[in-house]
């Protein structure tokens, strides 16, 4: 079956700064209060999404999931390794991405679908039915600075699903949203499924992942130790979180 993104020992290594104790600091003969370290968020990771496959990213707190959708997404870079992708791409990712909080909702519409490779006339010809799905017109005229993050959510999601995407990459954030509109973001996605459009989700909703997932990818510590049967990804999971707690 033909890929739409293909992962080929990808790593993603972030900078973070450390607090150093007091005693570091005398043995060191430094004043400095903190020093840099190399953290590796994803290590080496290597694997294939299939056109109109339904993949569920799952994995720890930490363990790299919304680092890899962005490098997925093509908004990180690797630090090393390749990633080839084919086709539109619409991310869902942390809240307000994509978003700029002085505009309103209906600038945004624009900022957004733009981001996400919509022309003005293509915008213009959905604007009416992303403003429908998202439920918010009553606020479309007001900076989205003071939107609920169920309201940003719900907005979000009404431009990624009419900007005709191939790839719909989702992360946790459907969460925030309530459950009426949560069910018919799903009803949208399986929708999406049937049309043969690929859809990378990431959930810590098990029931979400096996009742929507064709494949999951488990990561953990960065390292993907999964990839494969949903249920088979989400017994690792739950083992490797029983063994963390002993
Ligand atoms: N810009 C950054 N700079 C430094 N460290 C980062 C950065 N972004 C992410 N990290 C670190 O990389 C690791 C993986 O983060 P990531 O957000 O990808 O995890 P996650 O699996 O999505 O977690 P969660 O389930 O809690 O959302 C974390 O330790 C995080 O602190």
């Amino acid at each position: 079956m033909a890929h739409i993104v293909e992962l080929e020992n990808v790593s993603k290594r972030f900078v973070i700064h450390k607090e150093k104790s007091l005693k570091e600091r005398l043995l060191n003969f430094r004043l400095s209060q903190s020093h840099k370290e190399d953290f590796y968020a994803l290590r080496d990771v290597s694997f294939d999404i299939s056109v109109g496959e339904s993949l569920g990213l799952v994995g720890h707190n930490g363990s790299g999931k919304s680092t890899l959708l962005k490098v997925i997404g093509g908004i990180l870079y690797p630090t090393t390794g390749v990633v080839r992708r084919r086709g539109r791409i619409a991310a869902l990712l942390e809240l307000g991405t994509g978003f700029h909080p002085d505009l309103t909702g209906r600038q945004n519409i624009y900022l957004n679908g733009s981001l996400m490779g919509l022309s003005r006339l293509e915008i213009e010809k959905h604007l009416e039915s992303i403003i429908d799905f998202s439920g918010i017109e009553e606020f479309i005229d007001t900076p989205v600075k003071f939107y609920s993050s169920g309201m940003y959510v719900r907005l979000a999601f009404s431009v990624a699903v009419h900007s005709d995407p191939d790839l719909l990459i989702i992360d946790e954030v459907l969460a925030v949203g309530d459950q009426p509109f949560q069910e018919k973001c799903f009803e949208r996605m399986r929708e999406f499924q049937k049309q043969g459009r690929t859809i990378v989700l990431v959930s810590h909703s098990s029931e979400q992942i096996k009742s929507f997932c064709d494949r999951v990818a488990l990561l953990h510590h960065g390292e993907l130790k999964f990839v494969g049967k949903t249920r088979q990804g989400l017994k690792m999971l739950d083992e490797l979180y029983a063994a963390e707690q002993r």
